[in-house]
C-alpha cells in the first residue's frame, strides 16, 4: 500500500473559543547572528608550529582588559585571559583570500580595510563575559570578528566554548536573546561572525596548570570604513540591527591602538589566484 494514498479531508477550523483573537502576540523576532567556520584552516603542520610559537611567548602575555562602555575605563572586569598583540602577513593574506567567501556567507557587503590581531590564552578559570567587539573596530556595523583556535592534542583544557548569542529585536532596539550557538574551540578551526553580535567565552579549566595546555587563539577584528550602500537586492538586513545593539556598549569611535595594545594594520587585497569562492552546487541529474 502506498504511503502517499491519503483521503482528502476538509481541515478542521480551530474555533475562537480554542484560540481567541488578541493583539498580545510577540512582534520581537529572535535572530541568529550569521557565522562562517572553517576546519583545518592552516593545516596540521603550520597550526602546530604556530601553537609552539604561542607557547614559546609565555613570558610576554599580559592580562587581557575590557573597556567599560559608560565610563570608558579600562579594567579586568568580567575577563580572565592573557593577551599578546601580534601581526602576521601570512595569516592576513589567508584572511584576505577567505573574506570574499565569508562575506557572501554572512550577507556582508561593505569593504573591509584593516585588521587588529592578538594571541590569547585561557587557562584555569579563564573566561570572557558577554560583550561585543565594538571597542576593537572602526565601524561596528560593518566589522567582523574572527577567532582561530589552537590547542595541544589531546586537549589539555576543559570548557572554554564560545557562545554566540542570538539578537532580540524589540522596542526599536536590539539586545542579546537567551538563546545562543555554541562554538567548540577546536584546534586549527576559525570562526567568523559580526563584531556587533554579543558573545562570551565560558569558563575554562586546565587541570595540569601548564601554559602549554591552555586554550589559545589568534583573534582578529576586521574593520570596514563605514556602512555599505544598500543595494536593490539587500535582503540581509540584520547587520544594522547588530550594530544598534553594540552601539550601546561602544565607548570609542576610532582606535589608534586598542585597550590591549594592539594596533591596526592594512588588510591586503585578496589574491585572485588563491582567493576562495562559493563553489557551484553539483547537479544531481
Ligand atoms: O576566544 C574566543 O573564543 C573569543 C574571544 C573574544 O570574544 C574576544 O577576544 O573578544
Ligand atoms: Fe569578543
Amino acid at each position: 500500500m502506498s504511503g502517499y494514498a491519503m483521503e482528502s479531508a476538509t481541515p478542521a477550523e480551530i474555533g475562537i473559543q480554542a484560540l481567541p483573537p488578541s493583539d498580545q502576540w510577540s512582534t520581537a523576532p529572535v535572530v541568529p547572528a550569521p557565522v562562517c567556520r572553517f576546519e583545518n584552516f592552516l593545516g596540521a603542520e603550520r597550526a602546530g608550529i604556530l601553537l609552539s610559537y604561542a607557547i614559546s611567548r609565555e613570558a610576554d602575555f599580559n592580562a587581557g582588559t575590557v573597556l567599560d562602555p559608560l565610563s570608558g575605563q579600562v579594567s579586568h572586569k568580567g575577563r580572565s585571559s592573557l593577551v599578546l598583540p601580534v601581526t602576521s602577513s601570512v595569516f592576513s593574506a589567508h584572511l584576505a583570500d577567505c573574506l570574499p567567501l565569508v562575506q557572501e556567507v554572512l550577507g556582508h557587503r561593505a569593504a573591509l580595510t584593516q585588521t587588529l590581531t592578538v594571541l590569547t590564552s585561557h587557562g584555569e578559570g579563564g573566561h570572557y563575559g558577554i560583550h561585543t567587539d565594538a571597542s576593537r573596530v572602526r565601524d561596528v556595523g560593518t566589522a567582523l570578528s574572527a577567532v582561530y583556535y589552537l590547542h595541544r592534542e589531546p586537549r589539555g583544557f576543559g570548557g572554554g566554548q564560545l557562545r554566540l548569542y542570538d539578537t532580540l529585536l524589540a522596542d526599536g532596539g536590539a539586545r542579546p536573546a537567551e538563546s545562543y550557538r555554541t562554538i567548540e574551540p577546536e584546534h586549527d578551526t576559525i570562526v567568523f561572525f559580526p563584531a556587533g553580535a554579543f558573545h562570551e567565552v565560558v569558563p575554562s579549566t586546565c587541570p595540569s596548570g601548564h601554559f602549554a595546555d591552555h586554550r589559545f587563539t589568534l583573534t582578529t577584528w576586521i574593520s570596514g570604513a563605514g556602512p555599505a550602500a544598500a543595494g536593490p537586492d539587500d535582503t540581509f538586513r540584520i547587520w544594522p540591527w547588530l550594530a544598534h545593539a553594540a552601539e550601546r556598549t561602544r565607548p570609542l569611535a576610532d582606535v589608534e591602538h586598542d585597550h590591549d595594545g594592539a594596533s591596526p594594520i592594512a588588510l591586503p587585497a585578496a589574491d585572485p589566484a588563491t582567493r576562495l569562492t562559493l563553489p557551484a552546487p553539483r547537479r544531481t541529474s
